[in-house]
């Protein structure tokens, strides 16, 4: 048995439907789906503004090089096209965490390293489980509460939107 946090983003085209899209791949394992939000780009800034979303997944056949499989075929469904680092997306599925699982694979970073500083995965999380420890890091709560404010008002609840 494995359990899965992964974050979804989208900032091309019909974004909620790519985040849905995300969420019908994952149906069989969905444990929980966090609410969407409206989220201000990092890295790149000059490019549209995010949907992002986190999903809690779990499943007996499935380990952590299973769950990047999967994330990335959903990408590709999603006609994802890699031009630049952190720049635009249709999806991106990226694995935070499995369980407590450490990889320091290039190809599977784990916990993903990006998580401590993204208010963009740390809220959604939250909102899903608020107890959730990041492994090597401790309580999300925590990374949250040490981002600037201006990494936490950069992400906006969209309550009109449901990912089913
Ligand atoms: N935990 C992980 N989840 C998803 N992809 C990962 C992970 N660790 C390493 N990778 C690798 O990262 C590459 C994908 O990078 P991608 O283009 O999605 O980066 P990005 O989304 O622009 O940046 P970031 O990874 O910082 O969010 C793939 O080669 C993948 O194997
Ligand atoms: N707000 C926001 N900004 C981003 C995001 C993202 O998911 N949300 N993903 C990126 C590349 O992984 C780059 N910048």
């Amino acid at each position: 048995m494995s359990r899965a946090v992964l974050s979804l983003g989208s900032n091309l085209g019909d974004r909620l439907r790519y985040l849905r899209l995300a969420v019908e791949g994952f149906a069989d394992e969905l444990v929980a789906a966090s609410p969407v939000y409206e989220t201000a780009p990092w890295g790149v800034t000059d490019q549209p503004d995010f949907l992002n979303a986190v999903l809690i997944v779990e499943s007996p056949d499935v380990d952590e090089w299973g769950w990047l499989r999967r994330a990335q075929a959903l990408e590709q469904q999603a006609e994802r096209i890699r031009e630049q680092r952190w720049g635009p997306r249709t999806l991106d599925v990226d694995v935070v965490v499995v369980d407590e699982v450490r990889s320091d694979h290039p190809d599977l970073l784990l916990p993903h390293p990006g998580t401590p500083a993204r208010a963009t995965v740390l809220i959604p999380w939250l909102a899903l489980d608020p107890e959730a420890h990041l492994p090597g890091h401790g309580p999300v709560s925590d990374l949250l509460a040490a981002l600037p404010d201006s990494d936490r008002n950069d992400v906006h609840l969209r309550e009109d939107l449901t990912l089913h």
